[in-house]
């Protein structure tokens, strides 16, 4: 059930990051930066554009600076733009190899970069960091074999493995079981308007995950001039150029959750400016989430602001569609007043670790009382005290410790600097946000 290799906490590196306790309500009002999901798809979409396309506001962190350097040993064109430098100009070019890809540990990247490869004309050999090695991804190999592309896995069903590309794919239709990730599907669309035939994804199996990332790939394709129909467990994107001059990358909405659940677990105010309006990333469901679990949430303008309101609660909930916010809402589950049970995420077991497994250790390390489900957590009320919140690489386990431990004296959260992975400066952000 769990999986014992990589809920092992991972090799301490340097000393462990004191949490800092929060002596009063936490009150902030924050920018914070863009999403991942969006930039990662602005960028692989950028790279198929027939022309050039500026990406504003995009995040920077490892899995976007990945994905960049997936996108340039392709052929593809990035640089710095924009009057601050902050934005990212895009200049698509034929893809090419030979080339190598380092995915980290990106699901986008391991996941949305191959059909790109299969495009390439060369050979694009993939690897990543060892967790990489072990996260899904054969389903998607074997569909892109069967669309046509010829991929050298040593029948491993995993990385590494090399794509050899022939400058083009016949594409057609496809069934495959995308249970253990939504972004098989997300990868197969994001390339399928290149291929000769377009795509045509049939899903057979378990239901996908994370309906909010299929809403996304969708919705930013069709914003690129691509025709996509959905059906139920079904996905056809018609083959014609994608045609993109500009992506508005919106902030990070799942990593507003640590913050938002400052304000719950103190009793305080965050706000988070430009808040959209409309939104396909899952954070934006943190706003039903943490008001069952006892806060407030308004909106003023742009803005949104969760009060605390000195309750907090348990839920129960299945996040099957938003895991990203397990975590988090697992953290807020850990002091709350009354029992949570999370269930439909059974497929976090092969994220950045297996997340069920590795809650339930640290929530357990610190004396609370966490309990696995095959497909979940049940977490009950018991007082907490200090000690080592192992991260297990994960950056969102390492910002769930920042949360225990602001409630919490003496959390002393391993490998802070894992949270680079989708924010560039967490703990500084934590700070400001403290201070
Ligand atoms: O497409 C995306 O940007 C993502 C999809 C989800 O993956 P899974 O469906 O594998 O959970 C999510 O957890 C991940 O953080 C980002
Ligand atoms: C699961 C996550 O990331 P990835 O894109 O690597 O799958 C995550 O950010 O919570």
């Amino acid at each position: 059930m769990s999986d014992s290799v990589s809920a092992q906490p991972a090799t301490a590196s340097g000393p462990h990051w004191s949490a800092p306790v929060a002596r009063r309500p936490v009150s902030a009002r924050l920018s914070l930066p863009g999403s991942k999901s969006v930039t990662n798809r602005a960028l692989v979409l950028a790279a198929l554009s027939e022309s050039p396309c500026l990406v504003h506001r995009p995040l920077v962190s490892r899995d976007t600076e990945l994905m960049a350097d997936a996108l340039r040993a392709l052929g593809t064109g990035i640089v710095p733009a924009g009057a601050d430098g902050q934005d990212l100009a895009v200049t698509p070019a034929p893809l090419r190899g030979p080339a190598s890809v380092d995915v980290g540990n990106a699901g986008t990247v391991m996941r949305f970069v191959p059909p790109l490869a299969a495009l390439a004309d060369g050979e694009v050999a993939f690897d990543g960091d060892p967790r990489a090695r072990e996260r899904p991804v054969g389903e998607l190999l074997d569909a892109l074999r069967a669309l046509g592309a010829d991929i050298d896995d040593a029948g491993r069903g995993s990385l590494p493995m090399t794509v050899r590309g022939t400058g083009s794919v016949r594409g057609g239709e496809v069934v495959l079981d995308a249970s253990g990730s939504s972004q098989f599907v997300s990868a197969l669309l994001l390339g399928g308007a290149r291929f000769e035939q377009g795509v045509h994804v049939r899903h057979q199996g378990p239901p996908v995950p994370s309906q909010p990332h299929l809403d996304m790939t969708v919705e930013m394709l069709r914003a690129a001039g691509v025709a996509v129909s959905v059906g139920e467990n079904s996905w056809r994107v018609e083959p014609g150029p994608v045609k993109l001059s500009r992506i508005d990358v919106e902030p990070d909405l799942s990593n507003a959750a640590p913050f938002l659940a400052a304000a719950l677990v103190t009793g305080g105010e965050v706000t988070v400016e430009e808040w959209p309006e409309h939104t396909t990333q899952p954070g934006d469901q943190l706003r039903s989430l943490f008001t069952r679990m006892g806060g407030e949430v308004s909106r003023d303008g742009g803005a949104l602001t969760l009060r605390g309101t000195g309750r907090i609660l348990g839920i129960e909930a299945d996040l099957h569609d938003v895991g990203e916010l397990t975590p988090t809402v697992a953290a807020v589950a850990a002091l709350a007043s009354t029992p949570s049970r999370i269930t439909g995420i059974a497929h976090l077991r092969r994220h950045e670790t297996d997340r069920i497994a590795a809650l339930a250790a640290e929530i357990n390390r610190l004396g609370g009382d966490a309990e696995e489900l095959p497909d979940g957590l049940v977490i009950r009320p018991r007082p907490l005290h200090g000690g080592v919140f192992h991260s297990y690489d994960d950056h969102r386990m390492a910002t769930s410790g920042a949360v225990i431990g602001l409630a919490v004296p003496g959390v002393e959260v391993e490998n802070i600097a894992t949270t680079r992975k989708t924010l560039p400066d967490f703990p500084g952000l934590w700070a400001e946000a403290l201070a």
